[in-house]
Order: C-alpha cells, then sequence, then structure tokens
C-alpha cells in the first residue's frame, strides 16, 4: 500500500502530516511513525500528524505521534502546519478552522501575510492538570526548586494541553541540552513526563528559549513550549503579556491576553509531497 504524505515545518520543528479524513483512527501506528520520522532510515521528522474528521462539532480532529511514538495531547508548531494542510486539501478559500485535540478545541486561522495565528485556549495552572507531584494536587507550580543533575532550578510548571517545565536562566547557550533535557524529561516529578524550557530573558517583550522535548528530544522550536514560557514569564514577573519567543528555529509572537487565553503566531512552511511504501 502507497500512503501520501506531505511534510511541513513550523520554524523547524518539522512533521510529516498524512490525510486522514476518511478513517476515525490513525493510519500509521506508532512504530511506523518511529520508522518514518527517523532521519537516516526514513523521512525523518519530529512527529508525524494525522487530519482526522471533526468531532463533537469540529471541522477536524489533530492527533500527533512524536517521533517517539509516544502520543502528545497537543502541538503548537504542528496545527499551524496542519491549518495550512487542510486548507491546500480543501481549497474552498476557507481560512479558519475548529480543531479536536486531546488537549482541547484549538482554533487557527491562516492571516494574509501567510502567517497563521492559533487560539490556543487557556493554560493550566495547578499541579493536577499539568500534571506533576511537585506541589500538592490543587496547588500551582511557580517558581519551586527542583533537583535535577545535582543542581536546584526554580521551575514553574504550565500545561497547553501537554506538560512543561520552564527555568529561567542567565545564558541559554550554556545550558548542556542533551545531558540535562532527559533527567527533565523523566524526572519522577512528571508522571507523563515533560517538556522543558531554558528561558533567558533579553527585554520584557523578548526572550531567548531552548527546548528539550518530551518524546522528540532537542528541537529547533516548540509552540506550546513558547506559549507556556510566556505564561512562567508573565507569573514571575519576568516578562510582559505580549512577548517575542526567539527560538533556534526563528521567532513566534506570543500573547498571554487579559482573556485568559493565550495566542501564538507564525508561520507554516510545506517543504515536499511524497509517498510512503507501507
Ligand atoms: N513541538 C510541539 C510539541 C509536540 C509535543 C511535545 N513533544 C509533547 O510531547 O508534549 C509544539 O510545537 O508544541
Amino acid at each position: 500500500m502507497n500512503l501520501e504524505f506531505t511534510k511541513y515545518q513550523g520554524l523547524g520543528n518539522d512533521f510529516i502530516l498524512i490525510d486522514n479524513r476518511e478513517n476515525s483512527e490513525p493510519l500509521l501506528t506508532p512504530e511506523q511513525a518511529i520508522q518514518w520520522c527517523d532521519r537516516h532510515f526514513g523521512i525523518g521528522a519530529d512527529g508525524v500528524i494525522f487530519a482526522l474528521p471533526g468531532e463533537n462539532g469540529t471541522d477536524y480532529s489533530m492527533r500527533i505521534f512524536n517521533s517517539d511514538g509516544s502520543e502528545p495531547e497537543m502541538c503548537g508548531n504542528g496545527i499551524r502546519c496542519l491549518a495550512h494542510f487542510i486548507a491546500e486539501l480543501e481549497a474552498s478559500g476557507r481560512t479558519e478552522y475548529r480543531i479536536h485535540t486531546l488537549g482541547g478545541v484549538m482554533v487557527p486561522r491562516l492571516t494574509a501575510e501567510g502567517q497563521v495565528q492559533v487560539d490556543m485556549g487557556e493554560p493550566q495552572l495547578v499541579a493536577a492538570q499539568i500534571p506533576t507531584t511537585l506541589v500538592q494536587g490543587e496547588e500551582k507550580a511557580i517558581a519551586i526548586p527542583l533537583e535535577v543533575a545535582g543542581q536546584t532550578w526554580n521551575v514553574t510548571c504550565v500545561s497547553m494541553g501537554n506538560p512543561h517545565c520552564i527555568t529561567f536562566v542567565e545564558d541559554v547557550a550554556a545550558i548542556p541540552l542533551e545531558t540535562l533535557g532527559p533527567q527533565f524529561e523523566h524526572h519522577p516529578v512528571f508522571p507523563q513526563r515533560t517538556n522543558t524550557e531554558f528561558i533567558q530573558v533579553l527585554r520584557s517583550d523578548y526572550v531567548k528559549m531552548r527546548v528539550w522535548e518530551r518524546g522528540a528530544g532537542a528541537t529547533l522550536a516548540c509552540g506550546t513550549g513558547a506559549c507556556a514560557s510566556v505564561v512562567a514569564g508573565v507569573l514571575n514577573s519576568q516578562c510582559d503579556r505580549r512577548t517575542t519567543v526567539e527560538l533556534p528555529g526563528g521567532c513566534l509572537e506570543i500573547e498571554w491576553a487579559t482573556n485568559g487565553r493565550v495566542y501564538m503566531s507564525g508561520p507554516a512552511v510545506q517543504v515536499f509531497k511524497g509517498t510512503l511504501a507501507i
């Protein structure tokens, strides 16, 4: 069987997109996702994203498998790529979609400038919703000491549907991501593992970020991570509600609006199409 795919990237966070509109279950298994995400023996990607039929009145559903085969609840760069992918599939001129995800309903909108703006919903801050056991279930984990690799880090935990652990550092370039990242990701206080963001504040409206992603490792960008980082920055009085997040792959514009919802704007670029022999 041959399966067509389209490769997309959002600031270098790259995905294999599959038109799954005729099936309620993903056309690839997590094991196949691992194979096709391999950058030597497969296509190469940080994950596989499926455009599925909508649920509960939404236009479409998104499911994603990380490159390690795990299934996260949500993906920020990925949903921008999905919106672009759907617009091409539909060719209807429509530019806004309601997308069901395991992290809630997200609303991406293609802008005239070729960007995609996403209403990412409200962040979750209560420990049980991250989830983390760093503090008691109904408490919030804001600037809490966490011991990792023999060092104490002040971390803030935020869920954007998926878990994030954010810490502020003097110089993100000095962070040994490959050694520290897995120790945060697999720390016992994160029962579902976690994405980990290191943030360097350059101005109150401009931060630099590096990320170690759950199930994908060091990536060039993480949309949910950028959203979670601005929320953590506001909670720690480190940044403004509207902040530019500079990632290795480029910049995202994030706003944690006074209505409580987080909005993300950034690019989504089609790279190539192909056919999987499965
Ligand atoms: N890179 C994505 C996040 C993808 C999921 C993440 N690895 C997780 O497991 O939560 C983004 O742009 O948000």
